[in-house]
């Protein structure tokens, strides 16, 4: 728990001290990009797909902006804390006054990113992405403004959620949500072999193909995929962030059909197997072309290097190398330098797979291998998920077991350095509840129904009311 004497109040007339002040604080608990992640590199050959989301303009005054979106999980704390404060507000709107900076987690190439909580009400962390605007150059402001556009088209529960939206002063100030466990790479390197069991990447990276679908499926190109964007949450669930690479491209949803070969028992008279027709929903943005060279070199596709131009196909390369790396702990084409990374990735040599150590190999590992050859195709009209996405991706035997829809509800993988908060999932999903507890519910919901009727009779505020009940 951070001191109180720690914390630093906005005000929108001392932002510049504010920020500075927390900015330069040492904290020992500071994330801000090691000296071994690696950055993401720009350079544009043509622009005009870019920032195709980048149209509206930035006010120079305060233009607080949250975006309530009412088929969001209720249960999320975030938003009843927002709400909280923005019914209280004397316009409605959430201020940064209503802010208070606890500490900085981390800084990258557009700006300082804070852990911080509402003024009035604890118990709600978000992160404060700040980036002032006038230390960038045009083609980062475009950046910014990619950024927050995607953010707020985004309602995905692997993605992160923009509460605000502030412009002030200078600043913009996107409003998020916080992940306390650091990113995948960290991870990565807290682990004594360097690599992660094939459990954990399983399960990590299946979170990540459902957030890269839900993006490909808005026409989103993501084209910034590695463990340094891979934040973790409080639950031990991912949230992608940093999307100031993406692009917009148009989409066009479609249903296909294909047959199914499913398998029966087999008995005496053969084996039963029948042919089923299954149609599936593919939304994938497959005309999708830009030919800005922006990623970071090891997971650079072989067409962004060839500088030739590329599309969606660049994300499931992306995705091959991460599987990669998570499981073998260090990527398919690092060279002795940059160079010589983006010259094996140019290469016709395909991916190689270092000698398994021991005599027995995790179980798994061969399924992970082919799904990695599959998706480190060079040809992008090849490669596993550039036609129909992640529908093919999931169906590889490496996802055997997972059931997709509820992938929200898994427990996330015990791994070293990973320490997650428990909630109660069981009770989320529909675990049978113990005499005492059904007891207490109906104690509870008595004493609910009583206290509703003269709350209500008390003040005329509904917004206020409807949060308090939502809380009780
Ligand atoms: N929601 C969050 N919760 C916790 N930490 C975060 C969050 N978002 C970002 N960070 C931390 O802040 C650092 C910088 O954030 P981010 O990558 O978004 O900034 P950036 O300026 O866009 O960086 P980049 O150089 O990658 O473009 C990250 O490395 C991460 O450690």
């Amino acid at each position: 728990m951070e001191q109180e004497d720690s914390v630093y109040y906005l005000a929108d007339s001392d932002l510049d001290l504010s920020f500075t002040s927390v900015a330069t604080t040492t904290d020992r608990s500071l994330s801000a990009r090691s000296s071994l992640a690696r950055s993401s590199l720009t350079l544009s050959f043509n622009e005009s797909r870019l920032s195709a989301a980048s149209t509206t303009a930035t006010p120079s005054t305060a233009v607080p902006n949250c975006h309530p979106r009412p088929h969001r999980r209720h249960d999320n704390p975030n938003w009843a804390a927002i709400h909280a404060a923005t019914t209280l507000s004397s316009d409605g709107s959430l201020h940064l006054r209503h802010l208070k900076l606890h500490r900085l987690v981390g800084s990258g190439n557009l700006g300082r990113v804070f852990l911080c909580r509402l003024r009035d009400y604890d118990h709600a962390n978000f992160a404060l992405k700040v980036v002032d605007r006038d230390s960038l150059t045009s083609k980062k402001l475009s950046h910014v403004q990619t950024e927050a556009e995607i953010l707020s088209s985004l309602d995905h529960p692997f993605l992160p959620t923009l509460y605000a939206h502030l412009e002030v002063s200078h600043y913009t100030c996107l409003l998020m949500d916080y992940c306390p466990n650091g990113d995948l790479h960290a991870l990565l390197r807290k682990q004594p072999s360097g690599r992660l069991p094939i459990q954990a990447v399983r399960f990590f990276v299946a979170e990540v193909l459902l957030a890269l679908e839900y993006l490909h499926a808005q026409g989103i190109v993501y084209r910034d995929l590695k463990p340094e964007n891979i934040l973790i949450r409080e639950d031990g669930h991912i949230m992608l962030s940093d999307f100031d690479l993406c692009f917009h491209s148009d989409i066009s949803p479609k249903l296909d059909s294909r047959t199914q070969i499913k398998e029966g028992s087999s008995s005496c008279f053969g084996d039963r197997r029948r042919e089923e027709r299954v149609t599936e929903f593919v939304a994938e943005p497959t005309t999708a072309f830009s030919r800005s060279c922006v990623g970071t070199h090891e997971y650079l596709a072989p067409e962004l290097v060839s500088g030739n131009g590329h599309g969606n196909g660049v994300d499931w390369w992306a995705f091959g190398v991460l599987i990669y790396e998570l499981l073998y702990g260090s990527t398919p084409f690092k060279g002795g330098s940059k160079e010589s990374t983006l010259r094996n990735i140019a290469s016709t040599k395909g991916v190689r797979f270092p000698a398994a150590e021991g005599e027995r190999e995790e179980a798994g590992m061969a399924e992970a291998r082919d799904l990695i050859e599959k998706l480190l195709v060079k040809d992008p009209r090849r490669r596993l998920g550039c036609t129909r996405g992640a529908t093919d991706i999931k169906r590889h035997p490496f996802f055997n077991g997972i059931k997709w829809p509820l992938i929200r509800t898994y427990r996330p993988p015990e791994v070293r350095g990973l320490a997650v908060k428990r909630s109660k999932s069981k009770a989320q999903l529909g675990g049978v509840a113990s005499p005492r507890r059904r007891r207490c519910f109906w104690k509870r919901l008595s004493h609910l129904t009583r206290i509703k009727a003269s709350k209500y009779s008390l003040n005329s505020n509904h917004n206020y009311y409807s949060y308090v009940n939502h809380k009780v």
